[in-house]
């Protein structure tokens, strides 16, 4: 594994959204270029950045290691009964992320300022009030316990940090289910249908962003949101980032189909016949 020396730097993006993610220096295919620890984490894997809402003792993903383990919210709060808990309150769709984000609150009610302050730089897409409504009635009685011992738990702080997760988190998947987490650096790098790099889970959570291209000094780096490999077409990909990440993708291949307009055919390889 060659070093990490190529420094990501965050800087005012031309096309693809305010900010966005640039290397120092010219970086050849297959090299690290950046490794990130987890702001705030999805609860379906366990983390190091788990906080008891009751104790603050870091849980390291088992509610054992708890001071308090008997405290009766904490395992509705930290561990995987978010999503069953907003499932069987609200059904379906809503368990995954809102699961996410309940749990990124209660993460950031223990942290300092500064920290927080970090979280607060990154976009924000507003949510809208009876969605959130519906979440905070799927918390049940988890809202009201949490509500009363940590004063930042309010529902101004809940639209902010929701409205963050939203646009900022990189997800993956495991044998735990559905992952996620928001990042420092990495998550202002925006995304391409023809990147540069590509992300790396590691099962502590950490990420690393590796490139799949050379890339030149100063160039802004992307990696796929919606995964590579993944064959979806065109107008499924568009769909999936409007929904998810609410934007209409700007990177250089869509600007190249846009230029040509919808009635033209993107040319393909010729499989040729062969010749005995
Ligand atoms: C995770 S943030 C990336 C950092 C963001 N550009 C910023 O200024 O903080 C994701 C947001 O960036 C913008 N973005 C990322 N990739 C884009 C793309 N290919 N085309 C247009 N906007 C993009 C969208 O506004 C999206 O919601």
């Amino acid at each position: 594994m060659k070093q990490l020396r190529y420094l990501l730097n965050i800087v005012p993006s031309n096309t693809l959204g305010n900010r966005g993610c640039a290397v120092s220096s010219a970086v050849p295919v297959g090299v690290a270029l950046h490794k990130d620890t987890p702001l705030v984490t999805h609860n379906t894997i366990p983390s190091s950045n788990d906080v008891c809402p009751h104790c603050f003792s870091t849980l390291t993903g088992k509610a054992s290691s708890c001071r308090c383990s008997n405290s009766p919210y904490l395992d509705a709060l930290q561990r995987h009964c978010i999503p069953s808990l907003l499932q069987d309150n609200l059904g379906g769709h809503h368990s995954r992320l809102e699961g996410l984000t309940i749990k990124a609150l209660i993460q950031l009610t223990v942290q300092p300022e500064d920290y927080i302050s970090k979280y607060q730089n990154l976009c924000y897409t507003v949510l809208p009030d009876d969605y959130l409504k519906g979440v905070m009635k799927g918390l049940g009685e988890v809202y009201s316990l949490v509500t009363s011992k940590h004063p930042r738990f309010v529902e101004d702080n809940m639209a902010m940090v929701m409205g963050r997760v939203r646009l900022n988190q990189i997800g993956f998947e495991n044998e735990h289910g559905n992952c996620g987490a928001v990042f420092d650096t990495l998550s202002y790098v925006n995304h391409s249908c023809v990147p540069n790099s590509e992300i790396e889970w590691e099962e502590s959570g950490n990420c690393t962003l590796h490139s799949v291209k050379e890339i030149n000094e100063g160039e802004e780096v992307t990696f796929d949101y919606l995964g590579g490999g993944k064959d979806l077409g065109v107008a499924k990909r568009r769909q999936l980032l409007e929904e998810m990440w609410g934007f209409k993708c700007n990177c250089e291949a869509c600007q190249i189909r846009r230029k040509k307009g919808k009635g033209r055919v993107m040319g393909k390889r010729l499989q040729l016949k062969k010749f005995k």
